[in-house]
């Protein structure tokens, strides 16, 4: 009766196999090896939907990023007997090299997010207006941790003082953009992050361009 069942193609098993987590297809098996994953899986900081982060994970990068890192799959391990899709050769896969530095508990993209909605001042305005016209030696005076720190990026001018220790690539980058117009760097690194967006609450003017 079983072995009746086995052969034939219209046959449906309706109880779970013995083993239900093993799996014996090697079709099944080549399948699975073809699943990509699109980030390392403790990258969890930017695992957010919001409009920010839209393009963060899609991005080209040059040859100089990029690293060997995923061994050639074996073939002898995956053939199956009626695979041709499986025996032929997979070049190699890439894996992008990340600089980003691991957050802090507490300092996640998200963490981020709840405090621009929650906290009521993220700019140190006390109740200036965040739409007059800032020079950039005004800026230059706001560099040092001691006071707030205040970039311009794309002719806005925010106070990233707050932002520091939540930016992905490390509190040491961030701060080379303190008192200076940083719109060069950060495209360098990262023209796909929507900062208007992340940085909306620290926004405190507008660069002045005819001093
Ligand atoms: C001023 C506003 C800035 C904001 C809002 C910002 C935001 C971010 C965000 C969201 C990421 C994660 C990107 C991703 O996951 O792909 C990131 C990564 C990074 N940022 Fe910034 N950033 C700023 C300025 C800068 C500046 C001025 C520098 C360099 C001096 C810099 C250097 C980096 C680096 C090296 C990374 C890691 C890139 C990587 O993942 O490969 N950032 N930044």
């Amino acid at each position: 009766m079983a072995e009746d069942a086995s052969s034939d193609f219209t046959f449906c098993q309706v109880s779970p196999p013995a083993d239900q987590y093993q799996i014996e297809s090697p079709k099944a098996l080549s399948s699975l090896q073809n699943i990509k994953l699109e980030e390392p899986s403790n990258d969890t900081p930017n695992e957010l939907d919001g409009s920010s982060f839209n393009n963060t994970h899609s991005r080209q990068m040059d040859n100089s990023e990029m690293v060997d890192l995923v061994k050639p799959i074996s073939s002898s391990s995956a053939t199956g007997e009626s695979g041709d899709a499986v025996t032929e050769k997979k070049p190699l896969q890439k894996k992008i090299a990340r600089a980003k530095v691991p957050f802090e508990k507490g300092y996640s993209q998200m963490d981020w997010l709840k405090l621009t909605r929650t906290h009521p001042d993220l700019a140190g305005l006390k109740g200036k207006s965040n739409r007059r016209l800032i020079t950039l030696e005004e800026v230059k005076q706001h560099k040092s941790t001691e006071g707030s720190i205040w970039t311009v990026l794309k002719g806005r001018v925010y106070n990233i003082s707050p932002y520091l220790k939540f930016h992905p690539g490390g509190l040491d980058m961030l701060m080379k953009a303190a008192g200076k117009d940083c719109t060069s760097l950060f495209n360098k690194y990262h023209a796909w992050v929507n900062a208007e967006f992340l940085l909306e609450k620290c926004l405190v003017g507008y660069l002045d361009v005819n001093e």
